[in-house]
């Protein structure tokens, strides 16, 4: 069995009073194990910075509990803050100052941390040492904040949107970076809105709307609990128009499945993708119906995402 690094069980945090504040985390439980990249997805102010904090130690636990390397992250912050490394959304660092002196400030701070070109060196900043933060460009900037989030060697490291505002190519070079730190073994937990990004690095991903994990698991088993879709279009000679709506004017075939039609094309939603496929194919043959556009795409991720913001599963709870 893999060590778990990071425990997470009930967390709850809530701002403001009792009666008049509001409960950002509302129950929130996982677990992250050794050189494991758990990833979490959200919608915007889904309570996943808010999460985060409880586990970097920055904020403490409103209810649950939390345990990081087998401490109380808030309560024995001491023991645990030099063995963590926190790249933050917003670094903010005095602009003033060149690279290497930023970083020599930093590493002033640790007790024991990486030689400074070193950290420089991985997230390929060494030939900018001498140029001052404000000229760096955005992608350099991320990169002298994972720099500095890495400074300490940390165990377990926690990105907080690493790559927002990065082009294609720096994100890229990001996730190689990152890769590398998951095979020298460290233990990261990332939040994203790329759901791209969690898909290429999470070993595992959890998706949270309103202050709860509504689904979680690998991409690939979060993306297979959500039905593939099959689309195509109709001729119009198949197709009728009732007070400007347009429906078929053939009867589809009875494939249990769901059917929605927009304009003149039909989509299908279906959890079983190759019988319905072929139920649909023997049915267009028979009739000499050609399915124009036809189109398959099995659940994915952002699907699974856009069924969470969607907010469906909230009426599930409150009922
Ligand atoms: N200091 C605060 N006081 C009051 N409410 C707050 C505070 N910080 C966050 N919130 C609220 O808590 C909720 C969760 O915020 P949080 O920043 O944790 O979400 P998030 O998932 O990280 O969002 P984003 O993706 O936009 O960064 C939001 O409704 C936010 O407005």
């Amino acid at each position: 069995m893999t060590e778990t690094i990071i425990d997470v069980d009930g967390l709850r945090r809530r701002y403001g009073g009792t009666d008049d504040g509001f409960e950002a985390v509302r129950g929130v439980s996982f677990t992250v194990h050794k050189g494991e990249l758990f990833a979490l997805l959200g919608t915007n102010g889904a309570g996943k910075t808010s999460t985060l904090e409880m586990i970097e130690g920055l904020a403490p636990a409103g209810a649950g509990s939390v345990a990081v390397l087998g401490r109380d992250p808030y309560i024995d912050r001491a023991d645990v803050r030099p063995r963590i490394g926190i790249m933050l959304q917003e670094g903010g660092f005095p602009s003033d100052l060149t690279v290497a002196e930023m970083a020599m400030m930093w590493a002033g701070m640790m007790a024991d941390h990486r030689p400074i070109s070193e950290a420089l060196e991985v997230v390929d900043l060494g030939s900018r040492t001498d140029v001052k933060i404000r000229a760096l460009s955005g992608g350099e900037r991320r990169r002298l904040d994972l720099a500095l989030a890495l400074m300490g060697r940390p165990d377990v490291l926690f990105l907080d949107e690493p790559t927002t505002g990065l082009d294609p190519q720096s994100r890229r070079a990001a996730w190689e970076l990152i890769r590398g730190l998951l095979d020298d073994g460290t233990t990261i937990v990332l939040t994203t809105h790329y759901l791209e990004e969690a898909e290429e690095l999470a070993d595992r991903i959890a998706i949270m709307d309103a202050g709860r994990i509504v689904t979680s698991g690998t991409a690939a088993e979060i993306a297979a609990a959500h039905p593939a879709r099959i689309s195509f279009e109709l001729d119009d000679a198949l197709l009728r128009a009732d007070d400007g709506a347009v429906s078929p004017r053939v009867q589809l075939p009875p494939l249990n499945a769901q059917f929605h039609t927009t304009g003149r094309r039909v989509t299908v939603h279906t959890d079983e993708v190759q019988q319905t496929l072929t139920d649909l194919l023997g049915w267009a043959n028979e009739r000499g119906i050609a399915l124009t556009g036809l189109n398959v795409r099995s659940g994915s991720l952002e699907q699974a995402f856009l069924a969470v913001a969607s907010g469906e599963h909230r009426e599930e709870i409150t009922a």
